[in-house]
């Protein structure tokens, strides 16, 4: 294993996917992590998202409670209600000091085939619903553009699995970090350290900072603001898919910075009826098979109190 100090930047503008692969081979074969720049995302449509994030955070609980968090996994997610208990990472007991509205594909209707479908919840604000669905059209095209690459990093000779992006899972997430006092538990985090479950993170951050990368010798590497970057990053579906060869690596968010802290992930992950299995042209397989939906349900029954079946709910609080 390989430590790496520093998170490498890739600039993609109008380069072909060949010519990007061997960055990202690097890249993501060592830290799993990357700053993408010139990526082709608007930057008033990304301060029109964290508009929209500070002013549904600023609208009074009980009005983001009226669309908590549902089985369908859309809504708002309270702070202390969702757990990192499978985390091999660190002994997480305490729940995330985070809070986020959260949106997935826009559904019209709940199929019973499909794990996770549903219509999504809505905050009555404004522009909100154009807003955010125009980012994730934005989000999913750079999504698909770097899932291409990603697969020729990966040297995948079969790149047919692309039609699971055709109608992705996505999970559009607005999160707000309170300030962590200095005197909070060592064990307290914005988000404990954890791997992502699916493919890529695209991730905006603000300038407050917060997100440390884990290096194989257990180091945390911060992953600071830069302008117009988005920081983004391997799930442990793409590291199953390439078998290994790139890497999701654990990371966490500490907000010990006396601010308010807004960060906007974007997950960009295969239909959860996918069966994700190294591809071909990856090797002696490493990985078992498993399908995706099976996967997820056994994360977030794990770390959501709106998930956990037969249960009232808060118990991780
Ligand atoms: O807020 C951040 O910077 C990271 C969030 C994160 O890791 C996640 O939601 O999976
Ligand atoms: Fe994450």
């Amino acid at each position: 294993m390989t430590e790496f100090s520093e998170i490498p930047v890739i600039r993609l503008g109008d380069r072909s996917d060949a010519d990007l692969a061997a960055e990202f081979r690097a890249a993501y074969g060592l830290t799993g992590f990357g700053y993408i720049e010139d990526h082709g995302i608007d930057p008033a449509l990304r301060a029109a998202v964290f508009d929209a994030s500070a002013r549904f955070h600023a609208l009074p609980l009980e009005q983001k409670l009226k669309i908590q968090v549902n089985t369908s996994h859309r809504g708002y997610i309270p702070i202390n209600t969702s757990t990192d208990v499978n985390s091999t990472l660190a002994d997480v007991k305490k729940p995330n000091q985070s809070a986020s509205f959260m949106m997935m594909r826009e559904d019209d209707r709940a199929d019973p085939d499909v794990y996770l479908s549903g219509a999504n919840q809505w905050p009555d604000l404004d522009g909100f619903r154009d807003t955010l669905n125009a980012y994730v059209t934005a989000m999913s095209d750079l999504g698909r553009r770097l899932m291409r690459v990603a697969l020729l990093a990966a040297e995948v000779t079969d790149t047919s699995i692309l039609g699971a992006f055709d109608t992705p899972t996505i999970w559009l997430r607005l999160l707000h970090y309170p300030p962590q006092p200095d005197t909070s538990p060592d064990d307290l985090f914005g988000s404990a350290p954890h791997n992502d479950f699916g493919c890529l993170t695209l991730l905006a951050q603000d300038e407050v900072g917060g997100l440390q990368v884990r290096t194989p010798a257990g180091h945390w590497v911060d992953a600071p603001w830069r302008p117009d970057a988005l920081v983004v990053n391997v799930g442990d579906m793409l590291n199953r898919m390439s078998n290994g060869r790139l890497l999701s690596t654990p990371h966490r968010v500490i907000n010990r910075s006396g601010r308010e802290r807004y960060s906007v992930p974007f997950f960009f992950d295969p239909h959860v009826n996918t069966d994700i299995a190294p591809l071909p042209g990856t090797g002696e397989p490493q990985f078992e098979p498993l399908k995706f939906a099976d996967f997820l349900r056994g994360e977030l029954e794990a770390a959501y109190d709106a998930h956990k079946p037969a249960q009232s709910g808060n118990n991780s609080a």
